[in-house]
């Protein structure tokens, strides 16, 4: 990555110097500048500095023969074999990105039982499905399924692996990352692939005011996590194409200092996620009460409602209902969002809905970028009109 070196001999005003930092990150001790944790290596300094600081690159790495790492990993997340519809939207992308560098794309799939539901993956894409079925990985076990995603990568060698950004990938990947001291970038919005293999994670950055572009090119595997609902789910082709190869862990090594005493399985919730209609409120509603209108309206269209985070810092509704970037992401066939404002924070968790339909009294908001439906007016006033249509087609039908 490389490092600031300060010439202290160069400098002819500490002050002046300091000044020139964003972050605050340089301070004074002795008459001598030293540089903290804060510095985000903006390199301003060194543009604006005079000489007095200096920009020193790594050396670089010794050069792995990427011919060595092929294909496109998908880890098949699930419970009891009901496979998590990320992996198949990850299983779609790989096949895209496999298919423009002419590699394979594999599937890992560990747990118990899981015979019937590694089939199914034939139809989505796979060309070998990689299956460690064992009683020991029943329940979801991070030091055993990190051992057999350390046994999948040394056998198989994949250029890259995509893994769902769901509780258990949240917790695997960065393990298995680290075991390999390789690159892992979370929750990649964007993947491209260079011919040379090299895959091109993009995911927004610094609370979402920048979009990253990140590589990991002197290290294999890449690994990248995806959350739900970001990518499209191929279609489940009719043909089983994917061929299932047993992957050979010795039981001794799944041994793990963990011991699950039980399961105790969550009550289904509803949740924003699944709802195809959604009616967001934003700031622009004024008051708790007037949300009255944006639960009226989602009743009305059989949907569900949710909102952007100031008003759930606000304390107006359940976090489990906020969207954007620290929130969920959703994408529903309709989302009808009142006063809010199209912050790229917020758009990050919706752009992808089918049919976007945006209410701001505002004509140059930035939400209208993203809608398809743009209704420049006060939400006081269209709601209702929303309403009384809604009622009036109920009528007529
Ligand atoms: C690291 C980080 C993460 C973040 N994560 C998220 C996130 O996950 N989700 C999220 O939502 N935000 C997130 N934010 C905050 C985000 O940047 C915005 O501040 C937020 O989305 C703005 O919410 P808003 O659109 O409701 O409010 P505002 O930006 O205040 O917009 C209100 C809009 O309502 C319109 N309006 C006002 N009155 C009316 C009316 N009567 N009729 C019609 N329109 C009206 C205005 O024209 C305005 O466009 C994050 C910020 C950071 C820094």
């Amino acid at each position: 990555m490389g490092k600031l070196v300060v010439h202290q001999d160069k400098i002819t005003d500490i002050k002046a110097l300091m000044a020139i930092c964003p972050f605050g990150a340089m301070t004074e001790k002795n008459g001598t500048v030293e540089i903290s944790a804060a510095c985000r290596l903006c390199k301003l300094c060194v543009k604006k500095g005079n000489g007095a600081m200096e920009f020193v690159e790594d050396e670089p790495k010794a050069q792995i023969d990427k011919s060595k790492w092929q294909g496109i990993a998908v880890y098949i997340d699930h419970v009891e074999g009901h496979i998590h519809p990320v992996s198949f939207e990850l299983l779609g992308k790989a096949r895209e990105l496999a298919d423009k560098i002419h590699q394979q794309v594999y599937a890992l799939f560990m747990g118990h039982d899981i015979s019937g539901a590694a089939k199914e993956l034939r139809h989505y894409g796979a060309d070998k499905i990689f299956v460690c079925d064992k009683k020991s990985l029943g329940g979801f076990n991070i030091e055993a399924y990190t051992k057999v995603f350390e046994h999948f990568i040394k056998q198989v060698k994949p250029a890259a692996i995509l893994v769902g950004a769901t509780p258990v990938g949240r917790q695997l990947a960065p393990r298995v990352a680290a075991r390999f001291h390789t690159g892992l970038t979370a929750d990649c919005t964007v993947l491209d692939i260079h011919e040379n293999t090299d895959l091109v994670q993009i995911r927004p950055a610094f609370g979402g005011n920048i979009m990253a572009e990140i590589l990991t090119p002197n290290t294999r595997p890449q690994m990248a996590t995806v959350r739900y609902k970001i990518m499209d789910a191929p279609q489940r082709s009719k043909e089983a194409k994917g061929t299932i190869e047993q992957l050979v862990v010795p039981e001794n090594e799944l041994a793990s200092r963990i011991t699950v005493l039980g399961i105790t399985k969550k009550p289904k919730e509803k949740s924003i996620e699944h709802a195809d209609v959604l009616v967001v409120a934003g700031r622009g509603i004024k008051k708790k009460e007037d949300l009255e209108l944006v639960y009226q309206l989602a009743e009305a269209l059989g949907g569900d409602y949710a909102c952007t985070r100031p008003l759930i810092e606000a304390g107006w509704m359940d976090p489990r209902r906020q969207i954007g970037l620290s929130g969920r992401t959703v994408r529903p066939k309709l989302i009808i969002t009142c006063g809010v404002s199209g912050a790229i924070q917020f758009v990050a968790g919706m752009e992808h809905s089918d049919e976007i339909f945006a209410i701001n009294s505002d004509p140059k908001a930035a939400i209208f970028k993203v809608a398809n439906y743009a209704v420049v007016g006060d939400l006081y006033e269209i709601i209702p009109q929303l309403l009384a249509r809604i009622q009036q087609g109920r009528k007529i039908a």
